[in-house]
C-alpha cells in the first residue's frame, strides 16, 4: 500500500525498518500444460500436490553430461494439466487482487520455456480467459458502486495522483465526450469478449472510500520499453520510454499512457488496443510476440469521502495507491536449440540477458537475506528488474507461476526453469503494512451508506406517494423503537397506560434531544457557515494569488518537462548511436582480423616463394661461381702470357737501362706525350719490342716506375696534333737532331754509333727547350746492351719532335736502328757472313724515316736492317 502521507518514507532504502517487519517468501506455483500428442515422451511426473519429479530422457544434454538422476522440485502448489483457469486464478491471483483492494502492491509473473503456456495462463483464450481478465472482472465487481467520478483522480505524470473537484472532473468528462463523439473507436474484439459471470466477490471493501482504476500496458523488447496504449493509430511506431524514479524512489515508466477505466469492458478495450499495437509493431519490426516481456499494470487509487459521505476529501495525503503488475515473460529457451540467427539471435540474446539478470538479482537478494551480506543487486542491468526493483527492496506480494511442458524434448530448458524457480522461492519480500490514514481524521465509518440512505429517503419523501413508503431512516434520526402493540381492554390495565406513557415520554425526550441537537447543529451550522464565508473570502483571495503562481509554475514545469524530454531523446539517440558505433567498431575489428589473417597468409606465401627463389638463385650463383673460376683461370693464363711478353719487353728495356735515370729527368710532359703518341703510332705487336721499358711502362701498364698514377689516366687523349709532320726538306733547312746518348757509351768510334748531322748532344733531358727548340725536329735515343752472345749492341730509337697544343713537344718514335758488332772469328764459326761487325736496323715502321744511314766503320762491319711489320 502506498498512502500519500507515509509515501516519502516508503522507499527501498529504508531497509532498517524493513528488517523488523514480517516477510513472505516469493510464492512459486507450477502449472503443467497438457501434452500435444499422446505419443510424446513425458519427463515430469506429479508425485504430490506440491512436488514434481523430473526424469531426464536419454536424449537430454544433462543425461549425457552428468545428471542422470531424477530430481524433485517443490512448489507452493502444482497445477496438473487439467486444472481450470478459474482454479489457477482463485489460488494464485485472487489473493493479490484482495491485497490490491486493501492497498497492497502485488507482482505476478509467468515464467517458462516458449510454448509452455505462459500467455495461456496470463491472458487465456476467448471464452477461457486467463488471470488478467479475471482480475479486472473481480476488481470492478468489488468497487462497482464505490467508484469516483472519472477524472476526480488524475495522474500527475510523476507517478502520483492529483485530486480534482467534482466540477473540474465534470469539465474534463465533457471534453472527453466531445472527443469521443468525434470518432474514437472501440477497440474490443467481439471474439475475445471474456465472460465475467463467474467473478468471485471480494468482501471487506472500505465503503467510505471512493476508488478509481488506472491501467498501463508496456512491452519490453530487446531491453527497450515501449508504450502499448499510446494515443494515435495502431500503425504508428511505438515510442521508446524510459524508467525513472519518482520523488519517493519508486520506479515507474516515465510518460507512459495511463488510462482510467470505469468497467471491465473498458479495461478489455485498453488491453486489446495494446495487443493490437503489439502485433502491429511486431509486424513492422518483424519480431515475434513471444520475444518480448509484456507488463500490464493495474493501479487502484482510493481516498475517503467527506463527513457528508458525498465527495472525496481534497487532500492528497489521504490517497492510497496500490498496484498489481501482471508480467508475461518471454520464453527462456536456449538459442542454440532454436538455431536462431540475425535479429532472432539478438532478441534471444536480450531475452536471455534480461532473464539472466532477473536470476542474478534474485540470487544476490537471497544471499543478502540469508547471509546478511550487502551485495549490490544489479537491478538496472535489465529493464524488467529495474522496473520491479521496489517489489524486492520495498514491500509487496510477489508470486510466480512456472509454466512447464512435460515433453521430454524440453527437458534441458525446463530443468533450468525449475532451478530458477527453486531459488526464487527462497527470496523473501517484506509484507505490506496497512496504514489506516482514514482512522486518524476523526470521521465516523458508515457515512457514505448513511448519505445514500438519506438521499433515497429525501427523494422518496419529495414524491407525492411518499406517505405510502416505508423508509428506514433509523440510521439517521430516530425517536426510538416502534410503539408497542397496546390493547386497552379492561380498566385494570393501567400498566398498559403506564407503559404507553413511558414510551411516549421516551419519545418526547428523544424528540427534545433531537430538537436540541438540531438547534445546536443549526447554531453550529450557522457559525460554521459564517466561518466558512470568512474563510471562503480569504481563500478566494489566496486562491487568486495562488492561481497566478500556479500558472507561472506550470509554465515553468512545462518548459522544464520539454527540456527534459528533449534531453532524454538526445540521450536515447546517443545511446543508439553508441550502440551502432560499438557494433561498427566490432565489425571493423572483425574485418581487421580477417585482413591480418590474409596478410599473414600472404606473408607465408611470400616466404615460400622467397625460399624457392633463393634455392633457384643459389644454383645459379653456384654456376656463376664456376664460370667465374673458369674466367679467373683464363685470366691467369692471359696474365701469364702477358707476363711472358712483359719479360721479353723488360729484356729489351734492359738494353736502354743506362738511360733510366736520364730519362726520368726529362720533363715529364715532353716524354710522356711523346710516348703516348708513339703508342698511337705503333701497332700493338711492334710497340713493346720497339721501345725501352722505361719509356713504355707508363703507357703500357698505366703506372710509372714507382707506381705513381700515369698521366694517361689523368689526361685522357693526346693533345698533340698527330698529323703534324715536318717535311723531309725541313732537315735541309737547318733543322737538326737531338741526340740523347748516355755518357758511358762504349768507345768504339763510329762503328757502334750512327752519325747524326746537325745534332745537339744531350746526356740528360733536363731542359725542355732541348726538345721544343724550333731548330730541333728529330730525336734519337741511343742505348747499349749486351746481347745473348755477350756482344754489345747499340739501339737507336728515332722519332719526330711534334709540338703540342699546350706549347710543349712530344716525340713520335718511328724507327729503331740496331747496331751490332760481330767478331769475324765467331762469325766464321757460326755465320757464313764475313766481317767482324754487323749493324742491324730494326724499324718500327716500314716507312722511310729519312734518318742518315749509320756510319759503317769498315768493311768488316755489317749493317743489318730488319723491318718489322
Ligand atoms: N494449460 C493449458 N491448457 C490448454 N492449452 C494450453 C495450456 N497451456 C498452453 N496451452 C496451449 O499451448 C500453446 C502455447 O501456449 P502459450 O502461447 O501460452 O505459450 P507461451 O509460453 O506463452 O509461449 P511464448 O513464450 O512463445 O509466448 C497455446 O496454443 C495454448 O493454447
Amino acid at each position: 500500500m502506498r498512502s500519500a502521507k507515509k509515501y516519502e518514507f516508503r522507499t527501498p532504502s529504508r531497509s532498517k525498518q524493513n528488517l523488523n517487519q514480517e516477510k513472505d517468501p516469493v510464492q512459486v506455483y507450477c502449472r503443467l500444460r497438457p501434452m500435444q500428442r499422446d505419443t510424446d515422451v513425458v519427463c515430469i511426473k506429479i508425485i504430490s500436490p506440491t512436488t514434481i519429479l523430473m526424469t531426464p530422457p536419454s536424449t537430454a544434454l544433462s543425461y549425457r553430461n552428468e545428471n542422470t538422476k531424477s530430481m524433485k522440485y517443490t512448489f507452493k502448489e502444482v497445477f496438473p494439466p487439467e486444472t481450470s483457469q478459474q482454479d489457477v486464478f482463485d489460488k494464485v491471483a485472487f489473493p493479490l487482487v484482495q491485497g490490491l483492494l486493501k492497498g497492497e502492491n502485488g507482482l505476478l509473473f509467468t515464467y517458462g520455456v516458449t510454448g509452455s503456456g505462459k500467455t495461456f495462463t496470463m491472458t487465456g483464450e476467448p471464452h477461457n480467459c486467463g488471470i488478467l481478465p479475471r482480475c479486472l472482472n473481480v476488481i470492478f465487481k468489488a468497487i462497482n458502486d464505490l467508484q469516483a467520478h472519472k477524472y476526480v483522480f488524475k495522474p500527475d505524470k510523476m507517478n502520483m495522483f492529483d485530486i480534482q473537484s467534482e466540477a473540474e472532473a465534470m469539465l474534463e468528462r465533457q471534453k472527453e465526450l466531445h472527443k469521443f463523439k468525434s470518432g474514437k473507436k472501440n477497440n474490443s474484439n467481439p471474439d475475445l469478449i471474456m465472460s465475467n459471470t463467474d467473478a468471485s466477490k471480494i468482501e471487506g471493501i472500505k465503503e467510505d472510500n471512493q476508488y478509481a482504476v488506472f491501467v498501463t500496458y508496456v512491452e519490453v523488447y530487446n531491453n527497450t520499453v515501449y508504450d502499448l496504449l499510446e494515443d494515435g493509430p495502431p500503425t504508428k511506431q511505438l515510442a521508446v520510454k524510459i524508467i525513472r524514479e519518482d520523488a519517493a524512489r519508486n520506479m515507474y515508466v516515465h510518460g507512459v499512457t495511463e488510462i482510467e477505466i470505469k468497467s471491465a469492458e473498458d479495461a478489455f478495450d485498453a488491453f486489446y488496443l495494446g495487443l493490437k499495437r503489439k502485433r502491429m509493431a511486431h509486424t513492422i519490426l518483424n519480431a515475434e510476440s513471444s520475444r518480448s516481456h509484456s507488463v500490464f499494470t493495474i493501479r487502484l487509487v482510493q481516498a475517503p469521502v467527506d463527513a457528508m459521505g458525498e465527495a472525496v476529501i481534497q487532500n492528497k495525503e489521504l490517497l492510497t495507491i496500490s498496484q498489481l503488475s501482471l508480467v508475461d515473460l518471454a520464453g527462456s529457451e536456449r538459442t542454440n536449440r532454436t538455431k536462431n540467427t540475425g535479429q532472432r539471435l539478438r532478441e534471444a540474446g536480450n531475452i536471455n540477458k534480461s532473464l539472466m539478470t532477473l536470476r542474478t538479482c534474485l540470487e544476490l537478494l537471497r544471499e543478502n537475506q540469508i547471509n546478511g551480506t550487502k551485495n549490490i543487486v544489479p537491478y538496472r542491468e535489465s529493464k524488467i528488474t529495474h522496473l520491479f526493483k521496489n517489489f524486492f527492496e520495498g514491500e509487496g506480494h510477489v508470486r510466480m507461476i512456472v509454466c512447464a511442458s512435460p515433453k521430454a524434448e524440453d527437458y534441458d530448458e525446463t530443468i533450468q526453469v525449475m532451478r530458477f524457480a527453486e531459488m526464487a522461492a527462497e527470496v523473501e519480500v517484506v509484507k505490506p503494512q496497512i496504514h489506516d490514514v482514514v482512522s486518524n481524521i476523526g470521521l465516523m465509518s458508515g457515512r457514505r451508506k448513511a448519505n445514500k440512505i438519506f438521499k433515497t429517503a429525501r427523494d422518496h419523501i419529495a414524491r407525492p406517494e411518499a406517505k405510502d413508503l416505508e423508509v428506514d431512516l433509523g440510521l439517521v434520526y430516530s425517536l426510538g423503537p416502534d410503539f408497542p402493540s397496546i390493547e386497552l381492554n379492561s380498566p385494570q390495565a393501567s400498566h398498559v397506560i403506564k407503559e404507553l406513557i413511558a414510551h411516549l415520554e421516551m419519545r418526547i425526550n428523544r424528540a427534545e434531544i433531537i430538537k436540541r441537537s438540531k438547534a445546536i447543529q443549526d447554531e453550529r451550522l450557522r457559525s460554521a457557515l459564517l466561518d466558512l464565508e470568512k474563510e471562503s473570502l480569504e481563500v478566494r483571495s489566496i486562491n487568486t494569488s495562488l492561481k497566478g503562481q500556479l500558472s507561472s509554475a506550470e509554465r515553468r514545469i512545462k518548459a522544464l518537462e520539454e527540456r527534459l524530454m528533449s534531453t532524454e531523446n538526445t540521450s536515447i539517440s546517443h545511446q543508439k548511436k553508441h550502440k551502432e558505433l560499438t557494433e561498427y567498431t566490432s565489425m571493423l575489428k572483425r574485418e581487421l582480423q580477417e585482413k591480418e589473417l590474409l596478410l599473414s597468409q600472404y606473408k607465408l606465401d611470400k616466404e615460400k616463394q622467397k625460399k624457392i627463389l633463393e634455392r633457384k638463385y643459389n644454383h645459379k650463383i653456384a654456376a656463376e661461381h664456376e664460370k667465374a673460376k673458369e674466367i679467373i683461370i683464363e685470366k691467369q693464363k692471359l696474365k701469364n702470357a702477358i707476363e711472358e711478353k712483359e719479360n721479353i719487353l723488360r729484356n729489351i728495356a734492359n738494353a736502354v737501362h743506362g738511360h733510366g735515370d736520364n730519362i726520368d729527368a726529362v720533363p715529364r710532359s715532353t716524354l710522356e706525350f711523346g710516348a703516348q703518341a708513339s703508342v698511337q703510332e705503333y701497332t700493338p705487336g711492334s710497340t713493346p719490342r720497339a721501345l725501352p721499358a722505361h719509356l713504355l711502362t707508363p703507357f703500357s701498364s698505366g703506372h710509372t716506375k714507382d707506381n705513381r698514377e700515369t698521366p694517361t689516366s689523368r689526361r685522357g687523349v693526346a693533345i698533340a696534333n698527330p698529323r703534324h709532320r715536318r717535311s723531309l726538306s725541313a732537315d735541309g733547312r737547318g733543322r737538326g737532331w737531338v741526340e740523347h746518348a748516355p755518357n758511358n757509351m762504349v768507345p768504339m768510334g763510329t762503328v757502334m754509333k750512327p752519325t747524326l748531322g746537325n745534332s745537339k748532344h744531350v746526356n740528360k733531358l733536363t731542359n725542355v727547350k732541348d726538345i721544343t727548340h724550333t731548330k730541333r725536329s728529330k730525336y734519337c735515343l741511343l742505348s747499349q746492351q749486351q746481347d745473348t752472345d755477350g756482344e754489345v749492341e747499340t739501339m737507336a730509337y728515332k722519332g719526330d719532335i711534334v709540338p703540342t697544343c699546350g706549347g710543349g713537344a712530344q716525340v713520335i718514335f718511328k724507327d729503331v736502328e740496331l747496331l751490332k758488332q760481330f767478331s769475324p772469328t765467331k762469325e766464321r764459326e757460326s755465320h757464313s757472313t764475313s766481317g767482324r761487325h754487323s749493324c742491324a736496323r730494326h724499324s718500327g715502321k716500314r716507312r722511310d724515316t729519312g734518318c742518315s744511314p749509320p756510319q759503317t766503320p769498315s768493311n768488316t762491319s755489317k749493317k743489318q736492317r730488319v723491318d718489322d711489320d
